[in-house]
């Protein structure tokens, strides 16, 4: 097994970079170039052993290779919802397990559910939305018949690849242990699903209001359902983290989720259906769209995670408001109305996005 979980002949690079996962804002994308294309691999080889998760459950290092590198392997070369995307989800979730207000809530057990659902919570996603799959009849809607299509996909795909024996890397956890492992994660990836936000922010801002916390801050969580809402949100807010992050990454994120979209409205147009929201590209408002995203979805879902955390997601949330208002202060400014491409095109087919006038 190479030190780093996959080969490259950028090693010191990639070592160098590593050594910031515990950061927020690392840059995935400069992971997946130098791990050559690999980044789920690198970046949840490495959480597993900073959190020394192999020692704790007797998970032999090519076991967990093989699990990964397999996984990687069943993400979808889409725009956005691509390994790198599952590779940013899982050390953002990495960073957010550290919050100081949750220091020894969560068990190994639970902190190994929480990274493998984030690893695997997209694996297979075909870069169209639920409610197209529904719309198209897909077999994959009649499947799971119409209720959270795809995050039951991502699920019952990455169970599936553990059945093999070179890649089972929870053969050496007890019964019981691997029954609580698939059902938390089962729970966490299934709140990935848009249509549960509502719900999900409503139970978050009970829980604030009713906060508990030990001499030093720690949150208390007393029963299954408070531990697994608390990583239910966790997990959702890593994945509505793009716009918390460095502006250059987050606006790359954002060229990535609208060619996603706009090829969907190019399906959509193709097959005479009405084209969805956002999903047009001959009529395209990023500024407009990322304000609203930014107003109605991430922003109130970060507020409310920070009140829980307090103090520890402060300065996600400052950037947050920060990268709000550039894209307000373009949506006014004349120059949001030119088109001007600024950077390159780069072609790699995991690695399609389009550099628009932001
Ligand atoms: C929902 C309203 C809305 C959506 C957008 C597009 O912007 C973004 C949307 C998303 C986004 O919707 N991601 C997503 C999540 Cl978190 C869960 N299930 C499905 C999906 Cl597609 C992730 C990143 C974005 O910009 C960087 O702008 N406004
Ligand atoms: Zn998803
Ligand atoms: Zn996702």
């Amino acid at each position: 097994v190479p030190e780093l979980g996959v080969e490259t002949s950028h090693t010191d690079e990639l070592r160098s970079l590593m050594s910031h996962i515990n950061d927020w804002g690392l840059d995935t994308f400069r992971i997946e170039d130098l791990s050559c294309q690999r980044p789920l691999t690198a970046i949840t080889y490495k959480i597993f052993q900073e959190r020394f998760l192999l020692r704790t459950y007797a998970i032999e290092p090519h076991t967990l290779i093989s699990y990964l590198l397999t996984l990687e392997d069943h993400y979808q070369q889409v725009p956005y919802h691509n390994k790198a995307h599952g590779a940013d989800v899982c050390q953002s979730m990495h960073v957010l397990l550290n919050a100081s207000a949750l220091d020894g809530v969560f068990t190994d057990l639970e902190i190994m559910s929480a990274i493998f659902a984030s690893a695997v919570h997209d694996v297979d996603h075909p870069g169209v939305t639920n409610q197209f799959l529904i719309n198209t009849r897909n077999d994959l809607a009649i499947m799971y018949n119409d209720e959270s299509v795809l995050e039951n996909h991502h699920l019952a795909v990455a169970f599936k690849l553990l059945q093999a024996d070179e890649r089972n890397i929870f053969s050496n956890l007890t019964p019981k242990q691997i029954k609580t492992l698939r059902k938390m994660v089962i729970d966490m990836v299934l709140a990935t699903d848009m249509s549960k936000h509502m719900q999900l922010l409503a139970d978050l801002k009970t829980m604030v209001e009713s906060k508990k916390v030990t001499g030093n801050n720690i949150i208390m969580l007393e029963s299954y359902d408070d531990r697994i809402q608390v990583l239910q949100n966790m997990i959702h807010c890593a994945d509505l983290s793009n716009p918390t992050k460095p502006l250059d990454i987050y606006i790359k994120w954002t060229d990535r989720i609208m060619e996603e979209f706009w090829r969907q409205g190019d399906k959509e147009r193709d097959l005479g259906l009405e084209i969805s929201p956002m999903c047009d590209r001959h009529v395209a408002s990023v500024e407009k769209h990322q304000v609203g995203f930014i107003e109605f979805i991430v922003h109130p879902l970060w507020e409310t995670w920070a009140d829980l955390v307090y103090p520890d997601a402060s300065a996600i949330l400052e950037t947050l408001e920060q990268n709000r208002d550039w894209y307000q202060a373009r949506l006014s400014s004349p120059s949001s109305s030119s088109s001007t491409t600024t950077g390159n095109l780069s072609n790699s087919p995991s690695n399609i996005h389009i550099s628009s006038a932001h």
